[in-house]
């Protein structure tokens, strides 16, 4: 594995360059990877793995997504069929079903995991509370993860582009000798860019904090609370709008994203600097407690069980639409359509 240095922390990773996609088509010629659920990883990880010439079945109930998943090219009978058939067929099963929903499904898996096996994952949720959700594999499988850091649209966009997200990647039960080396094959043939390694616990615990912190929480209440601020004080929509996300996603993410924070900054006037430099450490104080909270609540297993209670109602799709609704029908949010529509790009 290359040892890189992560600001002082000296860590291994795997690459392509050490683990080709060559490498990873032999270690599992053998093997019929079935992908069970086609939401969202489902397709990103089952097109990449198919487009890199792997020997791939998806298994979804009939449905909506049972026609994207035709719509995409999988075809009933051969390489598309219904849950039960897919795990009976798999050799290593996908568990790409919602974290709350592998629970309904757990006892119907279990079934078909016969020795030699491999069960995979892409979050350490359903091993890791168990107490809560009855994972516990057969001890003669394989339990692996791959964890994409990010979306699954992102993972299939940037294998279009020939780019690739990083993932994480974890052993669990190494039954057969082989866990580790199917693992990190797997994690290539989903297109990753690198892999770095972790444990089920840890992944979890990350994950759950950074969808619900910087990534996708804090992000939302960060920029309705100075959405809100500019409002208050006589600014228009627009102009609330493009201090709060437009500027950020159009111009100084990308920037961030090239070459860091110090180099964002050294783009912007000095006054910017000036005041992005003072202004930074405040809103560290003011938000670390919240972190620290919400660490503490995932640790203790309060937002597993939030998930899964909440995520295992029979209308829970319905009800979180209501609340995307409400994102999408604030006031900052539609100012947010209008000014997308205003985009160049887009006319
Ligand atoms: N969404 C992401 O981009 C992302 C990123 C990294 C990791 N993950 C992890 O990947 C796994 C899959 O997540 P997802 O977001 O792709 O899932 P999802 O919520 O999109 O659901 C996947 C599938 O589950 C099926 N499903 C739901 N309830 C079912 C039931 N009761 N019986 C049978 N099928 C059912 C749906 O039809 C759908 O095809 C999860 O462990 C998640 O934490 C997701
Ligand atoms: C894409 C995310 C947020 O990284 C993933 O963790 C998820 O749960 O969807
Ligand atoms: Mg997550
Ligand atoms: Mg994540």
């Amino acid at each position: 594995m290359a040892q890189i240095n992560f600001g002082g922390t000296v860590e291994e990773v795997v690459t392509r360059e050490e683990f080709p996609l060559e490498k990873a088509r032999e270690v599992l010629a053998n093997e019929t990877i079935a992908v069970i659920g086609y939401g969202v990883q489902g397709p990103g990880q089952g097109l990449n793995m198919r487009d890199n010439g792997f020997n791939v079945i998806v298994g979804q109930r009939k449905g909506k997504t049972y026609d994207k998943a035709i719509a995409d090219g999988w075809v009933p009978g051969e390489t598309l069929f219904e849950i039960e058939e897919a795990l009976e067929k798999g050799t290593i099963i996908c568990f790409l079903l919602s974290d709350a929903a592998q629970i309904e499904l757990w006892p119907t898996v279990k079934k078909y995991l016969t020795a030699g096996k491999s069960l995979y994952f892409s979050h350490g949720f359903g091993v890791t509370y168990n107490d809560q959700t009855g994972i516990v594999p057969p001890a003669d499988v394989d339990v692996f993860l791959v964890a994409p850091k990010g979306s699954g649209t992102s993972l299939r966009r940037l294998f279009v582009e020939g780019k690739g997200l990083n993932s994480s990647f974890a052993v669990f039960q190494n039954a057969t000798g082989e866990a580790r080396t199917k693992c990190i094959a797997m994690g290539i043939g989903v297109g990753s860019g690198y892999l770095f390694e972790t444990d089920f616990y840890r992944e979890v615990t990350s994950d759950l904090t950074g969808e619900r912190g910087t990534l996708m929480g804090a992000i939302q209440g960060i920029f309705a609370a100075q959405y809100e601020v500019l409002r208050e004080n006589g600014h228009s929509p627009s102009e609330a709008f493009n201090e709060t996300v437009e500027e950020l996603t159009q111009s100084l993410m990308p920037l961030v994203a090239e070459n860091g924070m110090d180099w964002m900054y050294a783009n912007c006037s000095t006054t910017a600097q000036r005041g992005a430099l003072d202004w930074w450490k405040p809103f560290k104080e003011a938000t670390k407690p919240v972190f620290q909270q919400l660490y503490n609540s995932v640790k203790s297993g309060e937002q597993a069980n939030i998930s899964i209670t909440r995520n295992s109602q029979p209308d829970y799709r319905e009800k979180l639409e209501v609340e995307l609704a409400e994102l999408r029908d604030s006031e900052m949010w539609q100012a947010g359509a209008a000014v997308r529509s205003l985009r160049p790009e887009r006319n």
